[in-house]
């Protein structure tokens, strides 16, 4: 629920008693080591919660409020006592699907006007979750990332911290390529709603591929923006992909990621990358969904040159399996080890006959320094 992925969204819970784990203290201050939340981000993102049966009496060691009291001073309805089967039935058979709290008298049989459902799609949600200023996390880290934040999840940021990486977050239509040069890599973060409302930001990383060779990495609604500026395109599937047990299974290798090996993800989204045969020059598919075959991963190819991943899953998770945690660290090692590699002075070339007349031919015209 404090996804800002949901932002705008009615989350219908298929799990029929919600509640009874209660709710956590959210700490909201950030020190330079910590994100300053416990939650996903500072408050409750979905527009409205639908339970079968929401617990009043919660017991957890962490708990300090009921599911309910949370939504009422976040100020976000919910409704329960209502047949969450049924709902579930009709969405998957219509799809995601535009919907509507109302309660008593007047609410019933009433057949509300298409103008009344609210689109969330048709806003820039993104511009509403991503930070408005830029801030930095654990600025000693030896290896400077910069994330464009589309509606970042705390735990994003948490796995770039805790590895040790130097953190500063952008607005999402931040130009990067202005300051590209303080930085040893760029992390494109989830974030809410219709990717191609992030056109602006494609833009900017289309150039910034193409002008710049440092490690890129980007999560979900950070893949599709990817995709983008690579020149895909992003479309509204019928069924999103959501839940913590998403079978996806890698075409290619890098890093701790084997190609052959299906791996179970946590996956948040409505859009994706159009499957296409075949794939933009310089790009080839990473990780391909099993159940639907829908695009979840998309990687440079080593002829390129570059070093860019994006996947539509969450390797985070919070919640789900940690199956592709280690993208992390995959991430950050790329970034260190370009970093090595630049910081390396360079052997100067010399006039190899004055050094040593006779053995020209023996001396390297150039270092070559080990990733
Ligand atoms: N979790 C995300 O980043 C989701 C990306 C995008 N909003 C989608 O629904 O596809």
């Amino acid at each position: 629920m404090t996804d800002p992925s949901y932002r705008g969204q009615i989350l219908v819970f298929t799990t029929p008693l919600i509640g009874n784990y209660g709710v956590p203290l959210n700490k909201t201050a950030i020190d330079d080591k910590d994100v300053g939340v416990v939650l996903e981000s500072d408050k409750i993102q979905c527009s409205a919660v639908v339970v079968a049966d929401v617990a009043e009496k919660f017991s957890h060691h962490s708990a300090v409020e009921s599911l309910s009291s949370w939504c009422a001073r976040n100020g976000v309805p919910g409704i329960t006592g209502v047949d969450t089967r049924a709902i579930t039935t009709l969405l998957r058979d219509q799809g995601t699907t535009l919907g509507r709290l109302a309660v008593g008298p007047d609410a019933s049989l009433a057949s509300p006007s298409a103008e009344e459902y609210w689109d969330p799609t048709t806003e820039n949600l993104v511009a509403q979750a991503s930070t408005k200023a830029p801030f930095e996390l654990n600025p000693t880290g030896d290896v400077k990332i910069a994330v464009l934040d589309f509606g970042a999840k705390a735990n994003i940021l948490r796995a770039l911290v805790r590895r040790g990486a130097a953190v500063t977050v952008l607005p999402w239509n931040y130009d990067f390529n202005q300051i590209c040069d303080r930085y040893d890599g760029l992390f494109l973060s989830n974030g809410p709603g219709d990717p191609n409302h992030c056109m602006d930001a494609a833009m900017h990383l289309r150039r910034t591929m193409q002008e710049w060779d440092k490690p890129i990495f980007g999560i979900c609604m950070g893949h599709q923006v990817i995709g983008m500026a690579a020149g895909m395109e992003a479309y509204r599937m019928m069924f999103g992909n959501r839940g913590h047990n998403q079978p996806v299974l890698a075409l290619a290798s890098a890093g701790s990621i084997k190609a052959g090996r299906v791996y179970v993800t946590s996956q948040n989204h409505q859009y994706a990358l159009k499957l296409e045969d075949p794939f933009p020059a310089g790009w080839e598919p990473f990780f391909i969904n099993c159940n639907d075959s829908s695009v979840e991963g998309i990687k440079s190819t080593a002829e390129s040159g570059k070093k860019v991943w994006g996947v539509q899953f969450h390797p985070e998770s919070a919640g789900g399996p940690l199956d592709t945690i280690e993208m992390f660290t995959d991430f950050l090692a790329e970034c260190r080890a370009h970093k090595l590699q630049l910081n390396i002075p360079r052997a100067q070339p010399m006039d190899a006959a004055k050094v040593a007349p006779g053995l020209a031919h023996e001396i390297p015209q150039r270092v070559a320094v080990a990733a």
